[in-house]
């Protein structure tokens, strides 16, 4: 007996009707493949249960073959499983055409036919499916979608920075804001957006050993996405070719995969589509020899084609290393450190030029000459336009000016400075007697700043005296928690052995509940420790952190930061209070220093000070004036007794030079930067927008509906929350609702913000997206026979509605939707093919609207076929019009925007060997495809019912 299933026959998904018309590909007996030419889609179905229907053209269908001509069909054939159509081209020559040659953009009349034939849904489904398809189609045309659906403040740099780097086709940026500015959530945004419009399907994520839980939480908790944690044990237990082809985020720890050579070739190996590298400052890398961290990443650059590397330090270990990571982005751009320094040089003068163009809306002739000179011929039209203040011209050249910047459109810097609200910081410096015990030769500069390691290093085998026990820092640090009795206090030291020591001290002398955070523990125990810390009523009053505690983690619910010692770089010492300083942090930020007087830890704290005024702001000025001062400033801080005149001096004169610089700093200050960065008001709309969109009620009211119709009960829960619970009546038993017992649900952002147990429902929550899916993949809804109770309307007048959906079927990586986003039409004819639709709305006509009996509606629509045909036929044609038109109007956008993005890559190019031939090859041959492709554009019934009045 034949299979159910033959490779080479024709069907079409239930589910998912815009992948058009599928193929089989194979059938192994209990899976199915089928492969969706026009989309470029494959999907597999288990055979039992696919959601398919099969293709099969009755006689007097049109159908035509995939080189573009047309026949009307007469007979069918069956040879094999596979059909073959007979009947008569255009030009009414016989002809056959085997199923397989079938064009893969045919049309098909699933709703009519199931209408005809008598099959009728009930009433409620029918506005549940229109107000599915009117939603969805709103929402994937909203320039909110994927920014506004994410349980997170809107913020305006992030807003701006995740849609100006998630709109573009293969993104490779370095997100640098300084710390604690949301550079997560910026890569969780740009991760989201590009994965709900389709641009992306799978993620790597390597950061920190220590952030790995973090990224996971948050991950889930602001973006609804599960990612999946890549270890050793997950490795063991896997038995598949390559573990990393089932996950579709990956996220794992850059130590372990940088020490386990197999499981990077798999990774290597695997396609991926976005590659994330949080802290990327520990990519280290030096001419002569990378690291072999950096040498992964830089594999895996090659290869993946978006890229976000993520760092609050970009200069940190100096400019060679900042360079490193930008040509991890773009090695043609970035192949010589010393060019771009050179070219760093003119930024002051365009600064200066953009400023006056910024501020006046427009340039002086002395400016208008500079930005000529930069920009060249080609765009003299365009500077004197913008001189005039032209304002369209003023955007074109600021955004021309970006396109030729050194780093150009590739780096984002956010700093406090530019964002302003942030919270004021407080320094408690304590002075301490250093103990005789310290006293000894101890000429190591480490030795001076951490004089308890150095103790203990010459301390006998068996010696049982311990540094805590006469430390005055010790007493300094009870009495201090005794102090802020209720407060929560975050200590971060050097090293973990001083963290352990430090517990131990408090254990014993104390009752104070105090935990450790630090390298020896594993990442289980550090995420218990600091929850635990995080706990409001029963948790740690400290958390004792070793240096790793200074890397992204959140603990901006304290705001009291001992320092019991001091890093030896000042960005490790902003990385610290960073830690607190971040987006969400209510108080003044209290930063408390123990110190042994006339010690290397008293100079140091003077340095950084008085010199780098380091505690109270963050320091722009710090790694250029520690690069410059480092050969003064080591002999003075390990003699730290000696040549107080000349150590006074140094502290004034650094003082001097960091006032100077950063004034040299704003004044020549990286306008452009700070444009791409902070998006000049883009962000701000942004978030004019999202308001706009909460204010109103379409989502609960459409969540109703659908928590209606699938059986799920919803009941308050208290202002602005409810519970929902699976009811008797549940419908599917996959609908998402994410608990088989209850959920508890908010629309309101600030309630989400503030109750982490509660879903936040917006447009983007599976919740809403697998519900609509639910909708959309059966038929159930696209019929309906309904009474009209209209006293205005004559009984037994029949309306005939329809819904249409007018789309392009074509590959995500097109983006060709966002010319031609699915579109919804509505018509309503009378007996005579008149459309009512302006007149009548469909809510006001569904309000009219009451449920006939199952069977009389059935018998209803099947007596109807002979009057439903011819208006159909009219319906149909009547779309055609406004479709070709909408086709026409896609045609015209679409080529405009990509010619446009040509001819300026084509520009640039010449000035700018930062763009690349197959950019632009890649550009033409997406022109030559999508126009094709938006001329197979297709206009389909989705829905139809009939009302009768009475
Ligand atoms: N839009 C937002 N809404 C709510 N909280 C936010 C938002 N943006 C950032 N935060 C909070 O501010 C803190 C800093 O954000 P994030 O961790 O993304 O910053 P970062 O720049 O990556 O920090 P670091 O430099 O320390 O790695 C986090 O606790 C984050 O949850």
């Amino acid at each position: 007996m034949l299979q159910q299933y033959q490779p080479g026959q024709r069907w079409i998904s239930d589910s998912e009707a815009e992948l058009g018309l599928g193929t089989v590909l194979t059938c192994d007996g209990r899976l199915l493949t089928l492969l969706y030419p026009a989309s470029g889609e494959t999907r597999q179905y288990s055979q039992r249960n696919a959601p398919l229907t099969r293709v099969r053209f009755v006689p007097g269908d049109e159908i035509s073959h995939f080189e573009g001509w047309h026949m009307i069909v007469h007979e069918t054939e069956e040879h094999e499983g596979l059909l073959i159509y007979h009947g008569f081209n255009q030009n009414n020559q016989a002809c056959s055409l085997p199923e397989t040659e079938l064009s893969n953009f045919i049309q098909f009349r699933l709703a009519s036919d199931r209408l005809l034939a008598g099959q009728v849904d009930p009433l409620p489904w029918f506005n549940l499916r229109y107000q599915s398809l009117l939603h969805r189609s709103q929402q994937q045309q909203s320039e909110l979608w994927g920014l506004a659906g994410v349980r997170a403040q809107p913020i305006a740099h992030q807003l701006h920075i995740a849609q100006e780097v998630a709109d573009r086709v293969a993104p490779r940026v370095l997100l640098a804001d300084e710390v604690g500015l949301g550079k997560t959530i910026e890569a969780g945004l740009i991760i989201h957006r590009q994965l709900l419009s389709g641009r992306a399907s799978r993620v790597l994520l390597i950061v920190p050993e220590t952030l790995v839980h973090q990224w996971l939480v948050e991950l889930l908790r602001r973006f609804n996405l599960s990612a999946s944690i890549f270890d050793e044990e997950r490795l063991l237990a896997c038995d598949a070719d390559n573990p990393f082809e089932d996950a579709q985020i990956a996220l794992m720890s850059l130590d372990w995969i940088v020490e386990n050579r197999g499981a990077q070739q798999s990774l290597l190996a695997a396609h991926w589509d976005i590659l994330v590298v949080d802290e990327a400052h520990h990519l280290r890398w030096h001419p002569e020899q990378a690291s072999p961290a950096y040498q992964l990443v830089e594999q895996l650059a090659q290869r993946i084609a978006s890229v976000l590397l993520l760092t609050a330090t970009p200069e940190q270990l100096g400019q060679e290393s900042h360079f490193a990571r930008l040509r991890l982005l773009d090695p043609v751009r970035f192949h010589d450190p010393t060019a771009l320094q050179q070219e760093s040089q003119h930024y002051r003068t365009i600064a200066d030029a953009v400023t006056e163009l910024l501020e006046q809306q427009q340039l002086s002739s002395n400016n208008q000459r500079v930005i000529e000179e930069f920009l060249g011929e080609s765009e003299r039209v365009l500077v004197q336009a913008a001189s005039q203040g032209v304002s369209d011209a003023v955007q074109r050249l600021i955004r021309a000016l970006l396109d030729r910047h050194g780093t150009g459109r590739i780096l984002f810097r956010n700093t406090r400075a530019t964002l302003r609200n942030f919270p004021e910081r407080i320094l408690h410096p304590s002075p301490l007697s250093l103990p005789e015990v310290y006293k000894v030769d101890n000429t190591t500069l480490k030795g001076q700043l951490y004089p308890e390691l150095f103790f203990q290093s010459q301390q006998a085998q068996g010696d049982k005296e311990r540094w805590w026990q006469f430390d005055p820092r010790i007493d300094w640090l009870i009495a201090l928690l005794k102090n802020l009795k209720q407060e929560k206090v975050l200590l971060i030291c050097a090293s973990s052995y001083t963290a352990l020591d430090l517990e131990e001290a408090l254990r014993i002398r104390t009752g104070i509940a105090a935990t450790t955070f630090h390298e020896g523990m594993t990442i289980v125990e550090r995420d218990r420790a600091a929850a635990w810390f995080a706990d409001e009523e029963y948790g740690a009053q400290i958390l004792l952190c070793s240096e790793i505690g200074s890397e992204g983690r959140n603990f901006q619910f304290s705001h009291h930061l001992v320092l019991f010692d001091l890093p030896q770089h000042p960005d490790l010492l902003e990385q610290r209070i960073g830690r607190l300083d971040r987006i969400g942090q209510k108080h003044p930020i209290e930063i408390h220093v123990p110190y042994f007087t006339h010690s290397a830890q008293q100079r140091l704290l003077d340095w950084y000070h008085l010199g780098h005024n380091a505690f109270l702001s963050t320091s722009p000025t710090a790694q250029t004036l520690e690069e410059r001062y480092q050969d003064v400033l080591l002999p003075l801080l390990q003699n730290p007794t000696e040549d107080e005149e000349a150590w006074l001096q140094l502290i004034d004169e650094v003082k001097q030079a960091r006032l100077e610089l950063s004034d040299e700093m704003q004044k020549g200050r990286d306008r452009l930067l700070e444009i791409n960065s902070n998006g000049l008001g883009n962000g701000e709309r942004f978030i004019e927008a999202i308001h706009q969109q909460e204010r109103n009620f379409d989502l609960p009211i459409y969540m109703e509906q659908l928590f209606n119709a699938f059986g799920i009960d919803s009941e308050d829960h208290s202002d602005n929350a409810f519970i929902l619970r699976p009811s008797e009546k549940m419908l599917d038993a996959s609908f998402p609702l994410g608990n088989d017992e209850a959920v508890t649900i908010t629309y309101d952002r600030e309630l989400a913000l503030a109750r982490e147990d509660m879903q936040f429902i917006t447009w983007e929550h599976p919740m809403v997206q697998g519900g609509m899916d639910l909708v959309l993949s059966g038929p159930m809804g696209n019929t309906g026979v309904a009474l009209l109770k209209n006293k205005a309307i004559p009984a037994g007048t029949v309306l005939v509605e329809l819904i249409f959906v007018s789309e392009v079927i074509a590959p995500k990586h097109l983006q060709l939707s966002r010319y031609m986003p699915a579109t919804i039409s509505r018509c309503l004819l009378d007996e005579k093919g008149r459309d009512l639709a302006d007149k009548v709305s469909f809510s006001t006509l569904n309000e009219q609207l009451a449920s006939v009996p199952r069977a009389s509606a059935a018998k209803f629509a099947r007596a109807q076929r002979e009057q439903l045909v011819p208006l159909l036929d009219t319906a149909e044609k009547q779309m055609l019009v406004q479709h070709q038109e909408r086709t026409q109007q896609a045609r015209t956008a679409f080529s405009n925007a990509l010619t446009d993005e040509i001819n300026r890559l084509s520009a640039l190019q010449k000035v700018n060997a930062n763009v690349r031939d197959d950019e632009i090859n890649t550009l033409r041959k997406h022109l030559d495809e999508g126009l094709a492709l938006l001329d197979k554009a297709v206009v389909r019934l989705e829905a139809v019912r009939v009302l009768v009045a009475g």
